[in-house]
């Protein structure tokens, strides 16, 4: 199996349930097993203001899937919780769940780009990752130590357990 690390996020509908409903749904996954999962953490909504803040998590698991099914795999686990594509783009949504790694794996596919496009500059994808993998070095040899010094924290905080 290969290690990959996701992206949750959630800023509708009880958003802290939505990402336990979730862990519960990957740790359902066919061929797949939750190794290692971050505290969840409040951030203020990247792009448009006018949304409620999310809650985020990082979740390392170790599948057999191979990318574009576990991609499938994961956009059914979206649609299931709720998740409605609307015109807005970077509006606020019931579940998000983004393949930030798949092992040490470049993908650059139309359906998917791996490591995810824009993990470097989110606080909210760097520091849960750091939590849980503090040793980490990106496929193209940067350290996530490195990129967590040059990240503004933004006002991201852990939510009380
Ligand atoms: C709309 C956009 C870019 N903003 C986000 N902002 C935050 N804080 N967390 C997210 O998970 C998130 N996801 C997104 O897709």
């Amino acid at each position: 199996g290969i290690d990959v690390y996701l992206g949750l996020g959630s800023n509708l509908d009880k958003p802290v349930h939505q990402i336990q409903a979730a862990l519960e749904a990957l740790d359902n996954l066919a061929e797949t097993a939750i190794k290692c999962c971050s505290s969840l953490y409040a951030s203020q909504p990247m792009g448009p203001q006018d949304q409620p803040d999310y809650v985020n998590a990082v979740v390392l698991i170790h599948t057999q899937l191979a990318p574009l099914f576990l991609l499938k795999a994961l956009q059914e686990i979206e649609l299931e919780h709720g998740r409605v594509r609307k015109s807005e783009r970077w509006g606020p949504r019931t579940l998000d769940i983004d393949i930030l790694l798949y092992g040490e794996q470049q993908i650059d596919s139309s359906e998917l780009v791996v490591p995810h496009y824009g993990m470097k500059q989110r606080e909210f994808v760097l520091f849960p990752l750091f939590e849980i993998s503090p040793q980490l070095c990106l496929p193209d040899g940067e350290l996530l130590a490195e990129l967590i010094k040059k990240c503004p924290i933004n006002g991201l905080k852990i939510l009380s357990p």
